[in-house]
């Protein structure tokens, strides 16, 4: 952490003018300038501004290009500076996507790599560590609170509330009516297109994942979905998909649509998703309030969550059961809502009794569109496009 603290620039405003009453007298950690201290929660910060700035974790490292090509001045990498810029723009980029491969590239030897990317995982570290910024401070409207406002006795209801890491997840039970969510389930399973994914550091040759898949996105967008060494391409969102997120979306009282959807099928119970955290670039959950919205049709699965592994921890490292679980069934709503895909896992695991399938669809937004795909809709700006689910 004070390595985070000690590499951040300073600010230039002037926050003495702003605050007429010192109460403490302190180093505020985030901007590091002032000696006098007026924020009373938390006695490491100057004021409220400057705690929501260093909650924001990786999005407070607020480097441009100069600052970022200053910092890799100072780890040695002179010679590969101008390359790596223009990988890194700025210190977001460097917290979020460099990796040793990267350095590789562009020609960085082995050791020095490995080096450099201890360094970083020490500026990593400091700002996953940071405190989230609490409700009062920077509010957040969980999908429990709006789709109740949006269909009153429909049955949204939080089943995971933690304040502290700003993870929320809410649950509504029968949001689609039984026989209509069987249609779906139908529909999608003889109609969509999909596919067997393979990763070769889990799957022998010639064997795939458990579960099949599509990742379905809007017309004019060409983003593949990469995880876990697996890449999804896009299909384009069917007619028929499209009014099922529609009518998912108007029960759960989203303001705005979901641009991609990622749907699994589980044949049976053999079928399965291990611990993971949907923190990828493209939605930018590992440091933003997200929304992810999932809807459950067919079989009753169960649907398990912990604690992602803490500070000091490998971040790799899943051992371990799980703290929460609910059952979900056919027709049943629930999210992933605030900073649940930074601080917890979550999983479907294998259910060798239960004979039927199961379909699932977590409808997601994409911020960042990618550039290496080229996808068209990349561009300046999308980058930092906050989720703001609103009341409709
Ligand atoms: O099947 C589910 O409920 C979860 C699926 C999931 O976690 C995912 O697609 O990332
Ligand atoms: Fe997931």
């Amino acid at each position: 952490m004070a390595a985070f603290y000690a590499q951040r620039p300073s600010r230039s405003r002037s926050p003495r003018q702003e605050r007429p009453v010192a109460l403490k007298k302190h180093k505020c950690r985030f901007c590091g300038t002032y000696d006098l201290c007026e924020f009373g929660r938390d006695e490491d910060f100057c004021s409220s501004s400057c705690y929501i700035g260093a909650s924001k974790g990786i999005e407070a490292l607020d480097w441009d290009t100069s600052e970022a090509a200053c910092w890799l001045g100072g780890e040695g990498l002179d010679r590969w500076k101008r390359q790596l810029v223009s990988v890194l723009r700025d210190g977001h980029a460097l917290l979020t996507t460099l990796n040793e491969g990267v350095l590789r590239r562009v020609g960085v030897p082995k050791r020095k790599a490995k080096e450099v990317m201890q360094d970083v995982e020490d500026l990593r570290r400091g700002a996953w560590s940071q405190p989230e910024p609490p409700l009062k401070e920077v509010p957040l409207v969980t999908v429990a609170e709006m789709g109740e406002r949006a269909r009153p006795g429909l049955g949204w209801h939080l089943v995971l509330k933690d304040d502290s890491l700003r993870s929320y997840a809410s649950l509504c039970r029968n949001a689609v009516p039984q026989d209509m969510a069987w249609s779906w389930f139908e529909q999608l399973r003889t109609q969509l297109p999909w596919q067997d994914l393979s990763d070769s550091r889990y799957q022998e040759e010639g064997k795939y994942m458990p579960r099949r898949t599509i990742f379905t996105v809007f017309n004019g967008c060409n983003c593949t979905y990469k995880y876990s060494g697996v890449a999804v391409k896009p299909t384009i969102e069917p007619p028929f998909v499209a009014r099922i997120r529609e009518y998912c979306v108007a029960a759960s009282g989203l303001a705005t649509q979901p641009n991609c959807c990622n749907i699994n099928l589980y044949r049976d119970g053999r079928d399965s998703v291990g611990w993971h955290t949907d923190d990828e670039e493209l939605f930018e959950g590992g440091y933003n309030d997200i929304c992810i919205l999932s809807l459950s049709l067919g079989a009753t699965r169960t649907f398990e969550v912990k604690h992602q592994p803490g500070f000091g921890v490998a971040r790799g490292s899943h051992k371990g059961p799980a703290e929460t679980s609910f059952a979900v069934r056919n027709g049943d709503l629930c999210t992933m809502e605030g900073k649940f895909q930074r601080h917890y896992l979550h999983a479907v695991p294998k259910e060798p009794q239960v004979r039927q399938a199961r379909i699932n669809l977590t409808w997601r937004w994409i911020t960042k569109h990618n550039q290496v795909d080229g996808c068209p809709l990349c561009g300046p700006g999308n980058s930092r496009a906050p989720l703001t689910p609103s009341i409709c």
